[in-house]
C-alpha cells in the first residue's frame, strides 16, 4: 500500500509514520509513505501557497495552482490509480468501517489543509472524498493524516504481532467499546482485580468481558448499540447489566 501526503510539512507526517506499527509495516514492505510539498510547485520569489479569501473574513486560503501541480507530480510518480482524500472537519467521520474500506485500497493520497482550508475549485476537481477525524478544528490536516495512516496500517496483513492483533480484534469485531483491563498487583490501594479474572474459568471470563463491553457501550456511547448486531445472549447480558446498574 502506498500513501502520498500532500502537505506544507510532509516531513511531519513522514516522521510520525517512521515509528511504531506504521514504521514496522514500512520495514516489512507492507506500505510506503511519500511526501509532496505544494511550496515546491509554487511560483514567484515568495513561492506563495495561500492568499486572502474573497468575500473577506479572517485567515488565508490555499491557492489552487501549487496544489494542482503537486497533485499532478504525485500522480505522475506512479502509474497506480490513486484515491485522493482531503482531511477536513467538513468530511464524513473516520470510523473503523471506513478504515477497513481504505485498508483494501492500493494507493491513497492525503491532502492536508492549513489556514482556513483549500480553494473549493481544487477540491471539486481533484478530491474523491473528504474525511474528518472529529468535530473540532486542528491547525492542519497533518495530524488527521497520521491518524488515518496509523489506523489503516494496522489492518495490513502482517503489520501486527499476536498481542496487537488481539487488541485490534477486541475493537474491530463488533463495534462496541472495549472491556476494562487489569494487571498486577491483584490487591492495591486503588482497588482489587475482579475475582472472575483470577478464576481461570475462561467461559466466565468471556461472559464478564462481553457484559462489560455491552454495559460500557450502553453507558458511554448508547448510539453504537443501534448499529451493533447483538445476539440474544448479548441482550440478556445487557439487560442484566442495566438492572444491576439501575438498582
Ligand atoms: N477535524 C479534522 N479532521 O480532519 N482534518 C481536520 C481539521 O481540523 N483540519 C483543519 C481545518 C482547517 C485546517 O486547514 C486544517
Amino acid at each position: 500500500m502506498r500513501f502520498d501526503i500532500l502537505s506544507l510539512f510532509p516531513e511531519f507526517v513522514e516522521q510520525i509514520s517512521a515509528h511504531g506499527v506504521v514504521g514496522r509495516a514500512g520495514e516489512r514492505g507492507l506500505l510506503s509513505v511519500h511526501g509532496w510539498n505544494p511550496r515546491d510547485y509554487a511560483e514567484g520569489n515568495y513561492r506563495r501557497v495561500d492568499d486572502r479569501p474573497f468575500g473577506g473574513g479572517p485567515g488565508m486560503v490555499m491557492l489552487i495552482e501549487p496544489l494542482r501541480a503537486a497533485l499532478a507530480a504525485m500522480r505522475a510518480a506512479d502509474p497506480a490509480p490513486v484515491r485522493v482524500i482531503y482531511l477536513s472537519p467538513q468530511g464524513r467521520p473516520l470510523t473503523q468501517a471506513k478504515v477497513r474500506q481504505l485498508a483494501f485500497m492500493p494507493r491513497i493520497a492525503l491532502l492536508c489543509g492549513r489556514y482556513e482550508g483549500v480553494d473549493e475549485r481544487l477540491l471539486q476537481a481533484e478530491v474523491d472524498e473528504e474525511i474528518s477525524i472529529g468535530d473540532y478544528v486542528l491547525s492542519g490536516g497533518e495530524l488527521a493524516a497520521a491518524v488515518l495512516i496509523d489506523a489503516v496500517a494496522r489492518l495490513q496483513e502482517g503489520a501486527l504481532n499476536d498481542a496487537e492483533s488481539a487488541v485490534q480484534d477486541s475493537f474491530e469485531g463488533d463495534g462496541l467499546l472495549d472491556c476494562p483491563h487489569y494487571t498486577r498487583p491483584v490487591e492495591h490501594a486503588l482497588g482489587s482485580v475482579p475475582e472472575v479474572l483470577l478464576s481461570g474459568n475462561h467461559a466466565a471470563i468471556a461472559y464478564w468481558r462481553r457484559q462489560q463491553s455491552l454495559g460500557r457501550t450502553w453507558l458511554r456511547r448508547p448510539e453504537l448499540l443501534n448499529e451493533a448486531e447483538l445476539s440474544k445472549g448479548d441482550r440478556a447480558l445487557l439487560d442484566d447489566f442495566r438492572s444491576r446498574w439501575l438498582q
